[in-house]
C-alpha cells in the first residue's frame, strides 16, 4: 500500500529531477471523479500550464479518442506527445503513430448487436480505431462486463475488457496504457525514470509498465491506490495540482 503523502512529504516521493508527467483525464485533472461529469479542474489546468512553463512536459494518457485527447491538449496547451485509445494511439501535432496493431472493432460490434440495452456505444467509439467504449445502462459494470465476456466467448473473439470507472473499454490483447506512454517518452526523448505518472482508475496500473513512477489522486479507484508507488493527498485535479506544486519546488 503506498503512504499517502501529504503535502510537505510529497517531494521527497518523488524521482530526483522530474523531466515529465504522464497525467490521465477522466477522473483525474478533472474536478471530481464522477461518471457524466467531465468538468477540468481548473487548478489542474493551471499546475498542467506552470509544469510545462517550467520545461517539464506534459503527456496525456487517456482512454479518450484521439481527437478528444487532442483537443483536451490544444486548449489546455500542453505540448506531448498524448496517448489516446487506452495506449493505442500516439498524436502529436497533427500527426498519429499506431501503437497497437489490432482492433477490437469485431468484438465491439458483436457486443453493439447482443448487449444494445446494457451497452450504449460511447460517441466516440465513430473516430476510434483499435479500442472501443460502452456506456453502461441498468446493470452493474461487473455485471456488465460477465455479460460481455460470455458474448465474446460465445462469438470466438479475443479482445481485452477493462473499465475506466466511466466506461466499459473493449480492447485488442495487446492493448496497455504503458504501451502508449513507453512509445510517448521515446518520441519525447524522456527517460522513464524522471517521470511520474497519475491516475484515478485500476486501468492507470498499466501506465507502471512503461517503468514510471506512478501516483493515485486521493480519490481512486483502490485497485490503484493499492498498486501505486504514492497516493496524492488531494483528489482529482486537486490531487494534480498539489503533485505540481512539489515538483516545481523540488526543481
Ligand atoms: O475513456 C475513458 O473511459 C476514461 O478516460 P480516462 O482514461 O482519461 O480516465
Ligand atoms: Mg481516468
Amino acid at each position: 500500500m503506498a503512504g499517502v503523502a501529504s503535502a510537505g512529504e510529497l517531494a521527497r516521493l518523488l524521482p530526483g529531477r522530474v523531466c515529465g508527467v504522464a497525467v490521465d483525464i477522466d477522473g483525474t485533472i478533472t474536478e471530481r471523479r464522477v461518471s457524466g461529469d467531465f468538468r477540468l479542474s481548473l487548478e489542474a489546468v493551471e499546475a498542467l500550464r506552470r509544469l510545462e512553463d517550467a520545461g517539464v512536459r506534459v503527456i496525456l494518457v487517456t482512454g479518450n479518442s484521439v481527437m478528444v485527447a487532442a483537443g483536451v491538449a490544444r486548449y489546455i496547451g500542453v505540448r506531448g506527445p498524448h496517448v489516446a485509445e487506452n495506449g493505442c494511439l500516439v498524436y502529436q501535432r497533427g500527426s498519429v503513430v499506431h501503437a497497437c496493431r489490432g482492433t477490437a472493432r469485431a468484438a465491439a460490434e458483436a457486443l453493439e448487436e447482443e448487449l444494445g440495452g446494457l451497452l450504449e456505444p460511447s460517441w466516440q467509439n465513430r473516430c476510434r480505431i483499435h479500442d472501443y467504449a460502452f456506456l453502461v445502462r441498468r446493470v452493474g459494470p461487473e455485471e456488465a462486463w460477465r455479460m460481455a465476456e460470455r458474448v465474446l466467448r460465445e462469438r470466438g473473439l479475443r479482445a481485452k475488457l477493462s473499465h475506466s470507472g466511466y466506461a466499459l473499454h473493449v480492447r485488442p490483447l495487446e492493448a496497455s496504457k504503458g504501451l502508449g506512454l513507453r512509445v510517448a517518452m521515446r518520441m519525447a526523448g524522456l527517460e522513464p525514470g524522471c517521470v511520474v505518472a497519475v491516475g484515478d482508475s485500476a486501468m492507470d496500473l498499466e501506465m507502471r509498465d512503461a517503468g514510471v513512477t506512478l501516483a493515485a489522486v486521493g480519490n481512486a479507484d483502490p485497485r490503484l491506490r493499492e498498486g501505486a508507488d504514492l497516493i496524492l493527498p488531494g483528489e482529482s485535479g486537486g490531487g494534480v495540482a498539489l503533485l505540481a506544486r512539489a515538483i516545481l519546488e523540488s526543481l
